[in-house]
């Protein structure tokens, strides 16, 4: 068995039951959305697909720690709250039993579900097995109808080793071209859509459809797309202009000749789609001097990206570095590339920004 085949195997698992929940939520639900104090939407999916996804990997590696974006003390002080998370996590499965069983079933009522929640509160650090979990990156995008993932990654010892996406409103095919209107809002149909992009340090990166039960065979090899001219390449950018600088973007891509409007959608689905191709560059440029990026905002992306022929530094060329703690503290910013043009992509990063 290849090395971390069983954290690859519950890693999709996990990721794939906590998006038939999202998507759940979605369809079904009236949007519940509570405010958090950094004002970021949150809603019962988030706190549903955490509790899903903490409770797969307790099952599988009680001893790992994990960091994970929610937490359950907002929900302590309202019942109601909790008995609609509850009731959907109660009633959320794969529906293949054996896959469902991996996972350890379902929990055993809502206090054990509010315990799991917390269990995400890890600071992380350099040291160790640590999944970080991000239930839904996106949350706009998912409130839009746009684009979200679902995120998990497993670092040792500060060092992303498995990575996996869930992208219940990306095309299931690998060449779907990105089209402008993909990431913005209106994703109410399922039909063709859903990928679950996976990698393993050293063991390539691949993507699959979304399933609801046992994971669909085949698990197919992802690869970037090699750019032959730079006016050719495809930037993809953040819908929130408070997450990325899209004008300092813009002037980029026209020093680089590029003239495709960029695609601009939500979550780490930019990671996903331009590791398979449907894409060239993510670049998400700081519009704060203050703000640290997220770990569960880009672990599993750039692995994945890494793993599929990409590289992945910060705005001034550093390697993303996932052993500070809960945030990238060491990074400012993401130029995500093919490995063969990065270092032209980033020299204009740098001219631009001023670094
Ligand atoms: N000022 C800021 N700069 C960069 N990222 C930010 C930000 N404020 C929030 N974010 C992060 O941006 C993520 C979404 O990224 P994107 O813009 O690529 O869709 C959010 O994840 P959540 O949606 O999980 O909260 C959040 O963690
Ligand atoms: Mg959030
Ligand atoms: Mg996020
Ligand atoms: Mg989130």
């Amino acid at each position: 068995m290849s090395q971390y085949a069983k954290e690859l195997e519950v890693a999709q698992l996990a990721v794939q039951r906590a998006a038939i929940l999202t998507k759940r939520v979605f369809h079904e639900k009236a949007k519940g959305t509570v405010s958090k104090d950094d004002k970021s939407p949150v809603t019962i999916g988030d706190f549903g697909a955490q509790a899903l996804i903490i409770s797969a990997l307790k099952a599988n590696f009680p001893e790992d720690e994990i960091v994970a974006e929610e937490e359950a003390d907002r929900l302590r002080g309202d019942p109601q709250l909790q008995d609609t998370i509850w009731e959907l996590v109660r009633s959320t499965g794969l529906d293949d039993p054996a896959a469902e069983r991996l996972l350890g079933g379902a929990l055993a009522d809502k206090a054990a579900m509010l315990d799991v929640l917390d269990m995400g509160k890890s600071q992380g650090g350099a040291r160790g097995r640590i999944w970080a979990i991000d239930p839904i990156d996106g949350t706009k995008g998912f409130l839009r109808g746009g684009q979200y993932a679902v995120c998990l990654g497993l670092m040792v010892d500060g060092d992303v080793k498995v990575g996996v996406l869930g992208c219940p409103n990306l095309p299931v095919d690998d060449a779907a071209p990105l089209t402008a209107d993909m990431g913005a809002e209106g994703q109410t149909d399922d039909e063709g859509r859903g990928v679950l992009f996976s990698a393993v340090l050293g063991q390539g990166a691949a993507s699959r459809p979304l399933g609801t039960g046992a994971l669909v065979e085949p698990r197919k090899r992802i690869a970037m797309r090699p750019i032959e001219e730079m006016a050719g390449a495809t930037f993809c950018e953040s819908v929130e202009s408070g997450h990325s600088n899209q004008g300092e973007s813009a002037q980029i891509a026209q020093r680089l000749s590029i003239t495709n409007p960029s695609v601009r959608m939500d979550s780490q689905a930019k990671y996903g789609s331009i590791a398979r191709g449907a894409g060239d560059i993510y670049l998400r440029l700081p519009t704060s001097k203050t703000y640290q990026e997220k770990i569960w905002d880009h672990a599993a992306g750039d692995l994945i990206v890494r793993e599929a022929g990409g590289q992945v530094t910060d705005t001034l060329g550093r390697r993303l570095d996932f052993s500070k703690g809960r945030t990238l503290a060491e990074n400012k910013g993401v130029v995500a590339a093919p490995a063969a043009v990065h270092g032209q992509v980033l020299k204009v990063v740098r001219e631009v920004l001023k670094l």
